[in-house]
Formats: C-alpha cells, sequence, structure tokens
C-alpha cells in the first residue's frame, strides 16, 4: 500500500447519537434512490447494513455477474462504490448527512463473481465537519470465501453538510422517491 492517509492529531471519536441502530441491528436506508443501497433504484447495488459495536457497521454487497470488470472478477469502480457506501453508513452514527471528500482502496485480492462481500467499516475519528473512516472488505461466501483475508481496504474523508447541500439537485432526482426528503438525508 502507498498513501499519504495519516490521522490528524487533534481528532476526537465521539459517541453514537442516541437513535443509532444498536449492535446487530438493520440500519436504515439514507436515501431510497441511492445507487449503493436504495431499495426503489432498480439499477443498484442493493447494499444492506447493521450496526457493529460502537461507531462501526457492517455491510453486505452481492457481487452479481452485471458488476464484472476483468475475466469473472468485480470492476475496481464497484468495489470502491460499495466502499463510499459502507463508509458513507458508519457516519450514520453522527446522526448527520454526510458527502464524500475523499477516498482512496486498495485492491488487495481478486473477487470472483458470485461472491458475497462483507464490509467492516468505521469512524476513526472527527476534526470540526471532518470526519475520517475507514474499512475492509472479506468475502464470506463463494468459491475463495475466507473470512479472515481481506480483499480490499479503504479510507475516506467525508464532510457533514446541511439540507442545503442538496437543494441545487432536488429537480434533477429520477420519479417519485418512497422515503422522501426529510426522512432520508443524502
Ligand atoms: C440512525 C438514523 C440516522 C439518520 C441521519 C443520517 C443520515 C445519513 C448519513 C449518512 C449516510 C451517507 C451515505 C452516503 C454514501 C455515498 C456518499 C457519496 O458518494 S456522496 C457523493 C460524492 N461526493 C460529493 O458529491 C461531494 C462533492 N464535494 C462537495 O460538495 C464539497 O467539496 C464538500 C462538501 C465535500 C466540501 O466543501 P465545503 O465547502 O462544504 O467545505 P470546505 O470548506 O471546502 O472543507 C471543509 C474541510 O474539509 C477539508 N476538505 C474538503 N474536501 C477535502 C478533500 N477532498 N480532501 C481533504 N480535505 C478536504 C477542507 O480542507 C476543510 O478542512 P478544515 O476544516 O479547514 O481543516
Amino acid at each position: 500500500m502507498s498513501s499519504t492517509w495519516t490521522l490528524p492529531d487533534d481528532l476526537t471519536v465521539p459517541e453514537p447519537v442516541e437513535f443509532f441502530p444498536a449492535a446487530g441491528e438493520k440500519l436504515p436506508q439514507h436515501w431510497s434512490k441511492c445507487f449503493g443501497c436504495g431499495d426503489d433504484q432498480p439499477a443498484g447495488m442493493a447494499m444492506s447494513f447493521r450496526a457493529g459495536n460502537g461507531l462501526e457497521v457492517t455491510g453486505r454487497l452481492e457481487v452479481a455477474k452485471k458488476y464484472q470488470g476483468g475475466p469473472g472478477v468485480i470492476h475496481g469502480g464497484i468495489l470502491s462504490t460499495a466502499f463510499d457506501e459502507a463508509q458513507g453508513m458508519a457516519c450514520m452514527a453522527l446522526g448527520s448527512p454526510v458527502v464524500t471528500g475523499h477516498l482512496e482502496i486498495d485492491f488487495a485480492r481478486p473477487i470472483p463473481l458470485g461472491s458475497v462481500l462483507e464490509f467492516r467499516a468505521r469512524i476513526d475519528g472527527v476534526v470540526r465537519r471532518k470526519v475520517y473512516t475507514s474499512a475492509e472488505a472479506v468475502i464470506v461466501e463463494g468459491p475463495t470465501a475466507d473470512p479472515d483475508t481481506v480483499v480490499g481496504t479503504s479510507r475516506g474523508l467525508f464532510l457533514t453538510i446541511t439540507s442545503e447541500h442538496f437543494a441545487k439537485t432536488k429537480e434533477f432526482v429520477d420519479g417519485e422517491p418512497t422515503s422522501p426528503f426529510g426522512t432520508s438525508s443524502v
């Protein structure tokens, strides 16, 4: 791995908000039209998430045949999207919407089509509006499944935002969302 990623000295580690689900419970979608997790997005990746301990979440992705990059393996952009989603969902523990500012991925092992990936993502700490996150992925089902072998890692900086952030792009939403703005923040 080659990276300039470093955690700042003034990092603080927040407590999850009180309405964040308990460990093992499902997380709500942040936005039903989301390509990563929305159930109102037929073309999407349909990722699902559960709360972990503290500031960690776990996510699940079934690697469909349409996600192919090289012969028989996942496209790197799909894996990057899944990390983006997983680390964004970890930020739900703050109770504030976020967007990705910076994301960097290491692709450690080939991931065959038909695998089921588990993502373990967490908030490492915050500085003002900056949320530092990291994650790993393992294959939990499929021909090369091994929950102890990390197949990809990621580090990402997310920024907390207000609902104003999406005011200018609201008119471009495709169709009527099943979960409206206001209840679904990003
Ligand atoms: C239990 C129920 C809970 C319910 C509530 C929870 C709701 C759900 C919560 C969460 C789920 C989310 C799941 C999402 C998953 C998918 C996410 C995506 O894919 S998002 C799409 C891609 N990203 C964009 O489209 C952003 C585009 N970029 C921007 O809009 C801006 O650049 C933005 C907002 C990122 C920053 O702009 P500025 O004007 O607001 O802020 P400035 O002043 O520039 O920066 C603030 C600080 O951040 C640093 N910064 C900003 N960008 C940086 C970067 N790229 N690298 C390093 N530092 C950066 C700056 O240096 C500054 O640092 P200094 O405070 O001064 O120390």
